[in-house]
């Protein structure tokens, strides 16, 4: 029986042909987006088009089951397309980019779609998609998996809730001082030898860190303590040199430095073993080369002698790649040298503050922020996601849609408290979170603006424009949310005689307009966002702003300058617990306070408050 039967038993023949004219995009071709794929064609559905970015890597084989080995390094999208071209009735098309340029996927490219399916791996993907159906009132199909738990949430723009609506799980924060002088965990030890000791050794690029900033955080205010990590972080450039000089001779001088010598200097601060107790550096003694190189379990764990052996070992190795590398070696969790070097620096460093040594395989999972992929959860979340899909565009005669909050998200019970003893939980969707930024807390529209436009418009012709036509009576503030940074606002005037394209604004820019003014009836109006949309020719002079109800609403109780930061910048971050050790870093945010700011063209600008937000809600995952 052909598969055309089947589906039009389940849709009736009408719908059918609906199906077959529908146009789907999915972003990602991985764990979900393999799966995802393969049941999009068997649902028949018209046209499916793919984006990813990435090449296929052999960690990927065992649940991406559109891959073999002779596809490693190929890009996944067209590999994938090549691999079910056979069974498909659908037109598949395949394009190898990161969704979220602008340029390779303008606005008007995702309005061909009827809805857009979601199988991504990071927040930042996540949230643009969100945001991108939102200007363009898509649905949007989001889901995840993260080992054995996953979910799916449809987004129908303006009906129920986006991706935004809830507040995304931040990780739990702790201070550099913690990595750099007092480790109590396994993490503390896997980020100093990943993200200190190994960029600092190997990756050469990491060494221009300019220590006499005076505004540089260094997780503490102790003078004391500052003085310490900035000669620290010299005698690391030093150590640096040895590797990069390929002086194999002096990698016991390396050991020293970090597991005897810095660490009694660290004991010098009786303040900090006070209420821990003290590091024992390692035994000078224990510093020998083992007289063979020999393959050891990367199950176990081994005694400290050999954990020496092996960071010898394992330097001389990528001593010698250096050269043939550019002297830049990256940490790769699949590179074995790179984790082997992080395995044993870690589990030298631990056993010297009393923690627990980790397997290589242990440590491979933490360092490589890796959460087990486990193929029966993608291929779960990818059939609901389909199956719902029918639901969002309403082709299932035995289920019509009638509101669009009828639709039913569904999580695993890990996930939730709401249901502890089912793996499966299906409530029905939310309308949109009032205070939401992405969907309800602004209003949206897309802004056209020709190429010649761009060119000669100045900031203050384009705040004018905005002002009168959105009937804005006094001062607005507008930021330029992709470059994050600050264009204009009551006391910040700089650049208003710089024309569009000089303030590097483009197809694709997001800004953000609001109301800036003192109103003595504690109004606002509601923040407005647009996506600016350039088209049109050289020639012509044109700019459409779209019409817009921009309501007044009574503003917010205005947030004090304290509560932006709860915590030290440049910390590093990991969610607690098992599988879930996520090692992140906050970003270096600037908290410069309302005086009159003037910066260069280069400049990028302190970010306001709103700009702010937006770049503390980013968190940079180290991969
Ligand atoms: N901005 C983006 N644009 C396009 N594709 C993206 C973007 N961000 C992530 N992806 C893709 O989304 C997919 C997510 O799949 P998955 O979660 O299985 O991750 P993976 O990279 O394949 O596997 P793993 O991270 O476990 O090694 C990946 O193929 C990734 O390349
Ligand atoms: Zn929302």
């Amino acid at each position: 029986m052909p598969r055309e039967t089947n589906i039009v038993k389940i849709l009736g023949q009408k719908n059918y042909e609906k199906i077959r004219n529908t146009k789907c995009l999915l972003v990602g071709a991985g764990g979900i987006g393999s799966e995802l794929l393969k049941d999009l064609i068997l649902m028949d559905f018209g046209e499916i088009h793919i984006v990813d970015l990435d090449t296929i890597d052999l960690s990927n084989l065992n649940r991406q089951f559109l891959f073999r080995q002779r596809d490693i390094k190929k890009p996944k999208s067209t590999t994938a397309v090549n691999a079910v071209k056979h069974f498909s009735n659908s037109k598949i098309v395949p394009y190898q980019g990161n969704i979220m340029d602008s340029t390779q996927f303008p606005l008007h490219w995702f309005e061909q779609f009827d809805i857009i399916f979601n199988a991504l791996d990071n927040l930042a993907a996540r949230r643009y998609v969100n945001k991108i159906s939102q200007f363009i009132l898509t649905p949007l199909l989001e889901s995840g998996t993260a080992g054995f738990d996953g979910y799916i949430q449809p987004i129908i723009p303006g009906k129920t809730e986006c991706f935004d609506c809830t507040k995304k799980e931040t990780p739990k924060t702790f201070p550099v001082c913690t990595i750099r002088s007092t480790p109590s965990q396994p993490i503390h030890c896997i980020v100093w030898a990943k993200n200190f000791l190994f960029s600092q050794l190997f990756a050469a690029e990491n060494t221009g860190d300019n220590m006499d900033d005076p505004n540089k955080d260094w997780g503490t205010t102790d003078p004391e303590e500052i003085k310490r990590i900035k000669q620290e972080t010299n005698e690391l450039q030093e150590l640096q040199n040895i590797i990069t000089a390929k002086q194999k001779e002096r990698i016991p001088a390396i050991l020293k430095k970090l597991f005897i010598q810095d660490i009694e200097k660290l004991l010098l601060l009786g303040n900090l073993w006070k209420t821990r107790d003290k590091p024992v550096p390692i035994n000078a003694l224990d510093i020998v080369k083992s007289p063979e190189d020999e393959k050891l379990d990367l199950n176990n764990i081994w005694p400290i002698q050999q954990q020496i052996q092996n960071f010898i070992n394992v330097t001389e190795k990528l001593i010698d790649r250096m050269p043939k590398e550019n002297n830049f070696i990256e940490f790769d969790k699949d590179d074995e040298d790179t984790l082997e070097f992080v395995a044993a620096a870690s589990n030298i460093r631990s056993q010297i503050f009393n923690i627990p040594m980790k397997s290589v395989f242990d440590i491979k999972q933490i360092a490589g922020n890796i959460i087990p992929a486990i193929a029966t959860t993608n291929a779960l979340v990818a059939g609901l996601s389909s199956i719902t899909s029918l639901r969002i565009l309403n082709l299932l005669k035995y289920a019509p849609l009638k509101d669009a909050k009828d639709l039913n998200m569904a999580f695993t019970a890990k996930s939730s408290n709401m249901s502890q003893n089912r793996y499966l939980s299906n409530p029905k969707l939310a309308p949109p979170n009032c205070k939401c930024p992405v969907c309800a807390a602004v209003v949206r529209g897309v802004l056209h603006v020709s190429k010649k436009s761009l060119e000669t418009f100045t900031l203050q012709k384009f705040v004018e424009c905005l002002q009168s036509q959105y009937e804005y009576e006094e001062d607005i503030s507008l930021l330029d949310m992709t470059g994050q940074r600050l264009l204009v606002d009551f006391d910040f005037d700089d650049l208003l005689q710089k024309t569009l394209s000089e303030l590097k604004l483009h197809d694709g820019s997001v800004i953000l307009l609001s109301d800036d003014s003192d109103r003595d009836d504690g109004m606002l109006k509601k923040p407005a966002e647009f996506y600016i949309v350039v088209s049109g020719s050289l020639n012509e002079e044109k700019m459409e702003l779209p019409k817009l109800n921009i309501p007044l609403l009574p503003a917010p109780p205005s947030t004090t300058d304290t509560e932006e930061t709860s915590e030290n910048v440049d910390t590093v971050a990991t969610t607690e617990g098992g599988q879930e050790d996520v090692i992140t870093i906050l970003d270096d945010t600037d908290t410069t306070s309302s005086k009159k700011r003037h910066f260069s063209d280069d400049d990028e600008g302190p970010p306001t408050k709103a700009v702010k937000q937006a770049i503390d809600d980013d968190i940079i995952e180290l991969n």
